[in-house]
């Protein structure tokens, strides 16, 4: 089996292409991929699919001729992953799948359809709306942080770090807790601190994230969607442009005049080879 490795920001995933939806990828094999001893080594799995061709797919076939079928690295399923459709996106052209116009790509995912739109190094995407929906509080260890829940398609739950904690003294080996009656099917939490403002953005935060399934990650594309949407929010800010660095580089999310929220950053294939 061909197999192609890639990265946004460092959130990095083994892409499968498999047009005609003839795989079925489980749980287990996708966990032996993601494996960073035994496997690949990844964040997590892209299956590249024609929508028409995948059950979870096939309703946006009209919309979008590619699926994105996302899995953690633990096997589970995932409904949105907002560096993994700019990788997908970045796949997708470099195999020729699709072209890249002034109209954007269309690409499936379980959360809906959502465009991409490549620029030079880096990829936007319009992605589905963030919903600041209610309170809830993570911890790790004795330390307990109030949070917002953000749905963006898949669970997020954005917690500002207080008394001025450090971002670099969070212990994130272990998942930290939540209330499973906020989120029954798991949840990936973000802390976040503000940063130095920058000339080119109304706001500027810093953030970790642990991902559901995949635990913590150098980058997560909508983890960074909940936080800027939140930031902005905080900020009493109907619109504008938040920069969120993470520990594997920087994505920009912009709230723009249309109502349109875009996630940008760079998408990079780094190798490929053959599954023996
Ligand atoms: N890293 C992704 C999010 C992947 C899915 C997440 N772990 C979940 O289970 O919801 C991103 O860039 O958004």
């Amino acid at each position: 089996m061909h197999f192609t490795k890639g990265h946004g920001t460092g959130n990095d995933f083994v892409i499968i292409e498999d047009a005609d939806g003839e795989l079925d990828l489980t749980a287990a094999q996708v966990a032996d991929l993601c494996h960073r001893r035994f496997g690949i080594g990844a964040d997590g799995v892209l299956r590249v699919v024609r929508a028409a061709k995948d059950q979870a797919g096939a309703g946006m076939a009209g919309e979008a001729e590619w699926f994105m079928d996302y899995r953690n690295s633990d096997g589970s399923i995932a409904e949105m992953c907002g560096n993994g459709v700019r990788v997908f996106t970045r796949y997708l052209l470099a195999a020729g799948l699709a072209a890249s116009g002034d109209s954007g790509i269309p690409v499936a995912t379980r959360a809906g359809v959502v465009l991409a739109v490549a620029e030079g190094d880096q990829i936007r995407v319009h992605m589905r709306s963030p919903r600041v929906y209610a309170a809830g509080t993570a911890t790790t260890g004795p330390l307990t942080f109030p949070g917002v829940a953000v749905d963006c398609g898949n669970p997020h739950l954005v917690c500002g770090l207080h008394d001025g904690l450090a971002l670099s003294s969070l212990d994130l080996h272990m998942p930290p807790g939540f209330d499973k009656g906020l989120f029954p099917h798991g949840v990936n939490i973000e802390f976040v601190v503000p940063a130095a403002p920058l000339p080119e953005t109304d706001l500027h935060v810093e953030m970790r994230v642990y991902e559901r399934g995949s635990g913590e990650t150098l980058s997560c594309g909508s983890g960074a969607l909940a936080v800027g949407a939140v930031a902005l929010r905080d900020a009493g800010l109907a619109m504008g442009t938040v920069a969120v660095d993470l520990p594997g580089g920087r994505l920009t999310v912009t709230h723009d005049e249309e109502d349109r929220w875009w996630l940008t950053g760079p998408a990079v294939l780094v190798a490929s080879g053959e599954l023996i």
